[in-house]
């Protein structure tokens, strides 16, 4: 027999699921690129988590796109290493020593994804973007600095990400990507996943990282942004008002929203299912970057 306190929680959970389903029928069929960043892997029960809401996402019928990072164990291996990390604008100036550190250590980090996508029952496929030649690059330059084999890219070829798609597998990519001459370039990940998202005209594009969000003035936590429009992020850009590794992520969702991504979101990928939660609930999370003139 189902006692009533049992029952008021199968209808909870009923209505969770059926606050869903505008959600999935939206987004069936269409590309929601996830860029897990190096921060937020905190440990292998939250990685597991994640992997597991991409799972899901897949179940229900949506093309899940993963772009990591791994910031955090590339400095972690060149201190090893006896290098000094060092960043200009929130990108690590890379010499060819730095270069050998990245690929490694995002190579190692992405198979260990796919590990984990594949332990709960996700076929999927890690790639960099040298293979097939996805990601191509030029030497960036910043503030006219020259700041070593660091990608600014190019374009992205979706050949080979499309056939893993329409193949059922989930790609899980690693921000490496080649110039004209196949010479290899560390790439910033928040500005992999903008590009690999604009490319393929993703709906979505989510950056799970460490932090709740956006924060106006990072040292005050009451000043989290739930949702900011290109314009008023671009200005915060110029007045030089956004430092470390969220300006890249801003410049990157600012790029993003402006090629065409609907919707572009930062989240809290230290907390399990926030991923979820801002797919499937009406419960805003995290912050939002949109078009002004777009209605929400
Ligand atoms: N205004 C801000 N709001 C939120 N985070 C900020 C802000 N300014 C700087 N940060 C830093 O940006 C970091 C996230 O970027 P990063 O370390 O590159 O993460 P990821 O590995 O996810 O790309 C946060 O941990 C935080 O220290
Ligand atoms: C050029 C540049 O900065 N490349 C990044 C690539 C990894 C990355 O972006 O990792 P997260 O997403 O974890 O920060 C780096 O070397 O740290």
């Amino acid at each position: 027999m189902v006692e009533k306190a049992d029952f008021n929680e199968i209808e909870y959970k009923a209505n969770v699921l059926i606050e869903a389903l505008p959600y999935i029928q939206e987004l069936n069929g269409k590309i929601v690129v996830i860029k897990y960043g190096g921060s937020a892997m905190v440990d292998d029960l939250l990685k597991e988590n994640v992997m597991k809401d991409v799972a899901l996402l897949k179940s229900v019928g949506i093309k899940p796109v993963i772009v990591h990072g791994g910031g955090n164990e590339i400095s972690r291996w060149s201190k090893y290493r006896g290098l000094e990390s060092e960043f200009y604008k929130g990108l690590r100036v890379t010499d060819t020593e730095t270069m050998e550190i990245a690929e490694m250590v995002l190579g190692s980090v992405n198979k260990g994804l796919v590990s984990y996508m594949e332990s709960v029952g996700v076929k999927a496929v890690g790639l960099s973007g040298k293979d097939g030649f996805t990601i191509k690059v030029n030497r960036k330059l910043v503030d006219g600095k020259d700041i070593g084999f660091v990608g600014d890219i190019e374009s992205v070829n979706t050949d080979l990400i499309s056939i893993l798609l329409d193949n059922d597998y989930v790609p899980v990519i690693c921000p490496i990507g080649l110039d004209e001459n196949y010479q290899m370039y560390n790439i910033n990940a928040d500005e992999a996943a903008a590009g690999i998202a604009v490319a393929l005209g993703a709906e979505k594009l989510g950056f799970l990282t460490d932090t709740e969000g956006f924060y106006l003035d990072f040292e005050d936590k009451s000043s989290l942004i739930s949702r900011i429009s290109v314009e008023e992020a671009e200005k915060l850009v110029e007045e030089g008002r956004i430092e470390g590794g969220m300006l890249p992520k801003i410049q990157n969702c600012i790029s993003a929203v402006n090629g065409g991504v609907k919707r572009v979101h930062i989240l809290d990928g230290r907390k399990s299912h926030s991923l979820l939660l801002e797919i499937f609930t009406n419960q805003g999370i995290g912050t939002l970057i949109y078009k002004s003139e777009e209605i929400l």
